[in-house]
Formats: C-alpha cells, structure tokens, sequence
C-alpha cells in the first residue's frame, strides 16, 4: 500500500525554485534514501514534506487519503522527524520535549514512561533530563531530538542526516532501534551523504540535482549510476 505520494511539488523564495517538480512514492514499508551534492535539495524536500517549509505547487498526501494541506493534523501525526539542526524549544526540559512529544501522538502514559526510559538509558542521557536545551551540548540535543522522534509509532519517519553528531555508542545504538522500526513496519525517509553508512538499512535511493530528481530506484543500482555519472 502506498504510504507517502509527492506529487509534482515545487518550492520557491522569491524567483528561485528550489524543488522543481518533484514525484515519487513510498510504499509502506520501504526505506528510501535521497542523495545529491550540497544544495541539491535534499533538507528543502524533507522540510516540505514535514510542512516546515512551504510548498509553491503540487500535493503530499499520505495513506492516499491525508492531504497536506486539507487534512494537516490527521497528515502530521502520521510522521516523525529529525532534522539536521536540532528544533528544541528554549523553556522546555529534555524530559518535559519527551512528554510533549508523547502527548502530541497521544501515546499512552505507561508506555510512553517505559520508552522513554529505555531510550534515555541506550543514548546514555540519565542526569540531563532536568536540563534545558542551552545547557546540553550539540550531540545531546541531537540525542534529546531523536528520542522524540523514536517515540511515538508514526509509520514514517523523516530524519535529515541520521548520525550526524552522535559518538559511535549512539550511532550503534540509534542503527539498532531504526533496524528494530523497520522491522516493525516503520517507514523511513532518509537524506545522506554516506550511503555506505545506511546501505544496509535502505532500500530505495533518489538523486537530486539541482532540486529536480535525477535518478531513482532500488540501492542496489546507486554504484552503477554513480559511476556513469561520475564519469561524465
Ligand atoms: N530559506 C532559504 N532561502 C533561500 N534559499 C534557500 C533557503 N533554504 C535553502 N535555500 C537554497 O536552496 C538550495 C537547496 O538547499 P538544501 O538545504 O535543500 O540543500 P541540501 O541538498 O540539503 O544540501 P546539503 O547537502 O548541503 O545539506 C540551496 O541552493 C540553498 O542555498
């Protein structure tokens, strides 16, 4: 079944197009990678989607019945993100982000204490709970950002650079939980300049140039067009 539809979406500020047309479909289930060169519009596609940053032309829908722009609410808590720089709000303790984030997706409140405990646990985030974002260092408020984002059990998850920031415990740790979603069924858009590092968790890939896609399809053909266009 199709969980996430982009269809001929474009972005612009002011006379310049950031996304230009852009389709494509996730199914449910998939993992899908967007690759390109730094600005071909990997984060403004994520933002998109995530409704952060809007959308001159086209429709995004998912489950083929949430429109993004009609159906806002029922769309949204269908997804979760992690974007690159963590959005953490200034008054709010890293434990009081985790009990916002978990009322937000209406999460059961035994379940939601239990995750949040085990996650506070494996990103090795005990004694910060009661701290304020200035206070935390980049990587901890990475951590505090991807915990929201684990969670809830949105079918798609959004995360813009996964690892970046994170020691290698967290990156071992944060791999083993996403391996664990998709497992279970979870969806995942993901941006990245390492594909080696998530080759084994996605099975899709996009290439963006210059906010238009350039190429698609299953990862396993991504080093035969890399090298075609490499060599070009
Ligand atoms: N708020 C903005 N105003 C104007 N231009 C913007 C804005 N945000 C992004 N851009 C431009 O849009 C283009 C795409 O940027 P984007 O951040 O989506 O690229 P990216 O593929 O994620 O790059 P990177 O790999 O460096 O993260 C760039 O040319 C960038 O300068």
């Amino acid at each position: 079944m199709k969980l996430l539809d982009v269809i001929n979406v474009d972005v612009k500020i002011k006379s310049s197009k950031l996304l230009d047309n852009i389709s494509f479909t996730m199914e449910e289930g998939s993992v899908l990678a967007l690759v390109g060169h730094n600005g071909a519009g990997k984060s403004t596609l994520m933002k998109a989607i995530m409704g952060v940053h809007e959308k001159t032309a086209g429709e995004i829908m998912m489950k083929e019945k949430y429109n993004q722009d009609t159906n806002f609410l029922e769309y949204k808590q269908l997804i979760a993100f992690i974007l690159e720089e963590p959005l953490l709000m200034s008054e709010l303790t890293a434990m009081q982000h985790f009990q916002l984030y978990g009322k937000s997706y209406q999460m059961e409140e035994a379940e939601l204490k239990k995750r949040i405990n085990r996650y506070v646990e494996g990103f090795e985030l005990q004694g910060k709970l009661d701290e304020y974002p200035e206070s935390l260092s980049k990587g901890m408020r990475q951590k505090v950002q991807t915990i929201c984002a684990m969670l809830p059990d949105a079918p798609l998850l959004l995360i813009d650079e996964p690892f970046m920031g994170l020691d290698i415990y967290a990156v071992d740790y944060f791999e083993a939980i996403l391996k664990e979603k998709i497992a279970n069924g979870t969806s995942i858009l993901l941006t990245t300049h390492q594909l080696d590092r998530v080759k084994n968790i996605a099975n899709q890939f996009i290439m963006l140039q210059e906010g238009k896609v350039l190429h698609s399809g299953p990862i396993a053909d991504f080093e035969t067009i890399k090298r075609r266009s490499d060599n070009q």
